[in-house]
């Protein structure tokens, strides 16, 4: 059930308050004082542009709670079927201008302002990333969330509130070099802690058989508890009052006291005991393809899980006096395996607590979940080290081989005895390391799986997931990743906004992202190109004053602007692009001097982390710089050719870096991106892409037409040979002195 009546529902109830502020930019700025004063605690005739920031912000969140309060009351009296998205990363970035716009007050804030001597952009400068993610699929979980309001679903996101987020990069000589992310140092506005909304979490411990009404039932005596405590983030959707919540789960302590410490004296061991629990939630792992088979991080997994889970099942309890209708009111989506462990959870709650009989505990689970996978290589996919898993979560490990133990049953009466086959699809893996493949559970567990493209499904249902595709069809979807246009254009590029409401003669465009095809009516309008090379200019000064002052180097904005940002990964190419820009150096230095008017001025740009235990990644930003130094200060060359590597990307950089692109490279070995979302962002903001033929860029070049990109590069069907034949290009000699002397 939509929640559009919450648009006319409380409409009328808080309409009011709406009007009275739109209308009045004088009582926007006595609440901003109001907070000034009474929430930031300064003086309201003296306070600088950051406690201008936190009492704007104040300001704002409470148009959110309002909105809030209403959405949550609604769908209290609707009980319509929930979805719960639930990801151990959301890469939110900034949220002044995001809520602002989709409250759709912000110019309303920014008059008010005005009149106080401040600029809404600059106040919005002043707030940090909120980054409790490593790249596409947090920013797609993000993305989501927006979506999902916008679209008025009563949606809840669920995660971890990690203290420390994504690694703040700094470069030291052309190095990475990882400092922590104190992103909660000045606080954080755009949260509301729930003291009251806390759950215990449970580990380790031992499984005891219990006598059970005649018979036996198993009783998991856990051995450590820690506490956690929400966090509730607004999410509010754009031309609607629907706001919904992403609650984020914190780790404190647990309340009980340990007694043996304190009794034999040692207040030191019980205080650092009680800090072992804050650190479940403590830092974000900074690897976006790795599984970190670690035990803090299978405790995060589970303890954003149960907390979840305990969460979801309570709301459910609070109208439903039995599981009957669970399934009808309850929708669970896996964001990749990570928060796997919630169909053991589901399991182990509706049997060993609520005493449901296994068979309709498993038949509610097999409803309730679906899996979205984001890997393409099978050596990507999770596996849980059993020993780790009987250690920390035995009773999940023992629900875990029951439910393979059925699986496996019913699968031999579908497939035979074809042990190979029955070996590689158990969700056991028996080997050197025996082990749980948590995307098999996934895929068992759950009704629908859905790879993040055409072409990544097709790998999927071909590669990846093989046998079970060949088992269940009917399970297989994709839907292709998405980025919300209130973020990557409307916030992003408001001039870019501004044009695209003009010339469609509607804002309809915010809240349906499709009718931007309308633009192609005035394709050949001069007068919109002519705009169109205004508003380009205006984003590419911007960006050109961010890189003198992050890097000193002073750019052209005449020069076409080509970036690359994104991870650092071999499989999505950086090497290749820094390759191909000493082959440029090098071309235009051996040139006449009269043949370099011929030469298109380009300022190369790349920015991205490196997973700090990725060796060749930290490489190739060495790489990077080191051209850049030589490049940039080579006045031979002069404008002709610039590089730059911008530090620290992340969201806000992101939306810097956009709108001021003329060209963008997502140039992946095909085969190896499930989808990339970089691309779209770039495209929505009028950027031409050069493009290898791999994950969304192949439903891309269907969209906008081949011509209107450059595509490049090795089919994926070609790839493998090509890695058969192996290097094949002698490296010239200037690119090994080149390389050679710059590494
Ligand atoms: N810890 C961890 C953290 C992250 C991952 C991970 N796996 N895939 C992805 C990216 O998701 C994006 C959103 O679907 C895709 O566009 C992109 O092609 C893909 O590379 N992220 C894996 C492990």
């Amino acid at each position: 059930l939509r929640g559009g009546e919450t648009r006319v529902g409380v409409e009328r109830m808080f309409g009011l308050m709406d009007r009275f502020l739109k209308s009045d930019p004088s009582s926007l700025q006595k609440d901003i004082l109001d907070h000034v004063e009474y929430t930031v605690a300064r003086s309201r005739f003296s306070f600088d542009d950051f406690e201008a920031y936190q009492a704007l912000a104040h300001s704002v969140r409470d148009r959110l709670i309002e909105r809030w309060h209403d959405t949550q009351l609604h769908f209290k009296k609707k009980d319509p079927k929930r979805i719960y998205f639930l990801s151990m990363e959301f890469l939110m970035g900034r949220s002044l201008s995001n809520s602002a716009i989709n409250l759709g007050i912000r110019d309303q804030y920014a008059d008010a302002l005005k009149e106080l001597g401040f600029e809404f952009e600059v106040l919005a400068e002043q707030e940090g990333d909120a980054a409790l993610g490593n790249g596409g699929l947090a920013r797609l979980s993000a993305c989501q969330m927006d979506s999902l309001a916008t679209m008025d679903y009563p949606a809840w996101g669920y995660g971890l509130r990690y203290q420390y987020g994504l690694f703040r990069q700094v470069i030291l000589d052309g190095y990475q070099h990882e400092q922590p992310d104190y992103w909660l140092n000045f606080g954080n506005p755009w949260e509301i802690e729930r003291v009251h909304v806390t759950y215990p979490v449970k580990f380790y411990g031992t499984v005891e058989d219990e006598n059970f009404n005649g018979g036996k039932r198993k009783v998991w005596l856990p051995g450590e508890t820690v506490e956690a405590v929400a966090y509730d983030n607004p999410i509010p959707g754009h031309g609607t009052r629907n706001t919904i919540t992403l609650r984020l789960w914190a780790a404190k302590p647990s309340d009980q006291i340990d007694m043996e410490s304190y009794n034999t004296g040692d207040y030191i061991n019980a205080v650092v005991n009680r800090q072992r629990a804050e650190t479940i939630s403590s830092v974000l792992y900074p690897d976006d393809r790795s599984y970190q088979g670690k035990e803090l991080r299978l405790k995060q997994q589970y303890f954003f899980v149960s907390a979840s889970l305990q969460d979801i099942i309570r709301r459910f309890k609070d109208s439903h006096s039995n599981f009957d209708d669970f399934p009808e009111k309850v929708a669970l989506q896996l964001n990749d395996t990570h928060p796997s462990f919630a169909i053991a959870e589901v399991m182990r709650v509706l049997v060993d607590e609520e005493h449901l009989d296994w068979n309709r505990a498993w038949d509610i689970v097999c409803k309730i979940f679906s899996f979205t996978t984001h890997t393409v290589l099978p050596e990507g996919l999770e596996k849980v080290p059993v020993d780790l898993l009987e250690s920390l979560l035995p009773r999940h490990l023992q629900i875990i081989y029951d439910i393979n133990f059925d699986y496996i049953e019913e699968l031999k009466k579908r497939i035979g005895l074809d042990y190979d086959r029955l070996s590689r699809m158990s969700i056991v893996e028996d080997g050197a390391i025996k082990s749980i493949r948590m995307a098999n559970l996934a895929i068992v567990c759950s009704h629908t799986v859905n790879g993040v493209s055409r072409v990544h499904s097709e790998l999927l249902k071909t590669r990846v997931f093989k046998d079970f595709y060949e088992l269940w069809p009917h399970k297989f979807d994709y839907k292709t990743n998405g980025v919300t246009q209130r973020r990557w254009i409307v916030v992003s590029n408001p001039s870019l906004s501004a044009l695209i409401s003009k010339w469609l003669g509607t804002e309809a465009w915010i809240r349906d992202v499709d009718l931007l095809a309308g633009l192609q009516e005035q394709a050949a309008n001069a007068d919109l190109h002519e705009e169109w090379r205004m508003v380009r200019k205006v984003n590419k000064m911007r960006l050109a004053e961010y890189i003198e002052a992050m890097s000193g180097v002073k750019v052209s904005v005449s020069a076409m602007f080509d970036v690359q940002i994104k991870r650092i990964h071999e499989y999505k190419r950086q090497l290749l692009n820094v390759l191909g820009i000493i082959h440029r150096y090098d071309c235009i230095k051996n040139m006449e001097k009269s043949d370099r008017t011929k030469v298109v001025p380009r300022v190369c740009i790349i920015g991205g982390k490196a997973a700090p235990g990725y060796e060749i990644a930290r490489k190739i930003i060495k790489l990077c710089n080191a051209v850049a130094e030589k490049i940039n200060n080579d006045p031979d060359v002069g404008d002709l050719l610039k590089l730059v590597f911008i530090p620290d990307y992340n969201v806000s950089v992101a939306e810097l870096v956009i709108p001021g692109a003329d060209l963008s490279q997502h140039i992946s070995t095909a085969g190896h991106e499930a989808s990339g979302t970089g691309s779209m962002k770039f495209l929505m903001n009028g950027c031409l892409l050069l493009a290898t033929e791999d994950g969304s860029t192949v439903e891309i070049m269907e969209e906008i037409g081949k011509d209107n990109m450059f595509l490049f590069g090795a089919k994926m069907h070609e790839v493998p040979a090509l890695r058969e034949k192996g290097p094949t290009l002698k490296v010239p000699l200037q690119f090994a002195r080149v390389v050679r002397y710059v590494m």
